[in-house]
């Protein structure tokens, strides 16, 4: 067994991702038989030790389906109804799958805005850890009601790489329709190769996953390779992997040499860095001095407003900013302790002039450095 494939063995906490397309056998409806199939596969897991985190897609295949469209839809409030409609019969399926085996399961509905909340963020957290000390096993999708264009997650992968962040996961396996990772499209190119074993950070990997998503899948490869670099940065690991593989994940948490496994290269960071590197969300940007980008990037220091020569966007106070050097690059990104308004007024100025210019005094810095982290 390799050295990498070790990280599998044993894992204690898992977040198990299940595509659209596999799920709904290819727009077939749910099929219930391969759910129950995992279902046991997971009942085993918990049995040898781990802690699960179910994130399901299909809702809106299903509802689909439920609903006599062959098509998918166009406009966003089809799709949404699609969804409520489709994620009845997806927690159904889930929950007597999970009875049979006399183990509870827990709805979960996110959307982005809610981990981009420092609030409900820990709120979500708090209700996920809650969940698995109760011996429960949450079922994750996106909140589509209610999410907009602009804010949808859009594919399940990133929502579990998020929630793999949001509860400190060792590792994220993606099932799929397909054996794993190929170095070209297999469905294009029948002499693609599986990728056995990278860096998440590999940057080869984009090229390979540059084929797009199948019919009913939103992200493709591609998403799945950005969902382990979000993965990576609370130390997780991430696995892409045939969900049609006899028993695949007792087999992988053995260490069995299946799918593509996509390994960190760096090691954990504190929770609540954790949280702001997962931010997809930023309010806005601060250009920083060419002193401010070494002190924060090599020195470890907080941002004083001395070092910050611009600043665009709407931000209030507690909210993630971006921080980019003079020619636009980002070197961090942080919660700023003043709004947008107040952060222009004291930008070049010394910490000890802050409470004359705004006739109060929040903080010495524009970020801390314990809500700055380096992207
Ligand atoms: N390099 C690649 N290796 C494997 N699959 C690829 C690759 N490039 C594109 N794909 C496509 O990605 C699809 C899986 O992604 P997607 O349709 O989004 O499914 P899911 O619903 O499981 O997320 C595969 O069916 C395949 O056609
Ligand atoms: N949340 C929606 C869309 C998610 C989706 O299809 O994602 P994916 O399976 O990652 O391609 C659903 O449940 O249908």
């Amino acid at each position: 067994m390799s050295e990498q494939r070790k990280r599998l063995v044993g894992a204690r906490r898992l977040i198990v991702k299940i595509g659209s397309a596999l799920l709904t056998n290819d727009g077939r409806g749910l099929d219930l038989g391969a759910m129950g199939g995992w279902v046991d596969q997971l009942v085993a897991l918990r049995s040898a030790g781990a802690e699960i985190v179910l994130v399901s897609s299909g809702s809106v295949a299903e509802g689909m389906k439920r609903l006599g469209w062959s098509r998918r839809p166009a406009h966003l409030h089809e799709l949404q109804a699609a969804a409520a409609v489709g994620q009845m019969g997806l927690v159904q399926a889930w929950e007597w799958q999970f009875q049979r085996h006399g183990v509870h399961t827990a709805q979960i509905l996110l959307t982005h805005d809610d981990l981009s909340d420092r609030k409900r963020y820990l709120n979500a957290r708090s209700t996920l850890r809650t969940l698995l000390d109760l011996n429960v096993v949450p079922i994750v999708n996106e909140n589509d009601t209610v999410v907009t264009d602009e804010i949808r997650f859009g594919d399940n992968d990133t929502l579990g790489a998020l929630v793999a962040n949001l509860v400190e996961a060792d590792g994220l396996v993606i099932l799929t329709d397909q054996l794993g990772l190929f170095d070209r499209d297999p469905r294009q190119h029948a002499d693609a190769q599986l990728v056995s074993e990278r860096f998440a950070s590999d940057a080869a990997l984009d090229a390979m996953a540059a084929g797009g998503s199948g019919a009913l899948g939103r992200g493709g490869m591609s998403t799945k390779i950005r969902a382990a670099r979000f993965a990576e940065r609370s130390g997780a690991f991430t696995v892409i992997v045939g969900g049609r593989i006899d028993n695949v994940l007792p087999r992988l948490r053995q260490g069995e040499a299946l799918g593509t496994l996509l390994v960190p290269e760096q090691g954990r960071q504190a929770a609540r860095k954790q949280w702001i590197a997962g931010h997809l969300n930023t309010r806005g940007t601060l250009v920083l001095d060419a002193g401010a980008v070494l002190g924060v990037t090599v020195r470890g220091k907080s941002l004083l407003p001395v070092g910050v020569r611009s600043v665009t966007g709407d931000f209030r106070r507690g909210e993630m900013v971006s921080c980019v050097d003079e020619q636009g690059a980002e070197v961090a990104r942080g919660l700023a302790n003043y709004d947008a308004g107040e952060a222009r007024r004291i930008l070049g100025r010394p910490s000890a002039e802050i409470a004359g210019l705004l006739g109060y005094l929040a903080e010495e810095e524009l970020i801390h450095r314990d809500n700055l982290v380096l992207t």
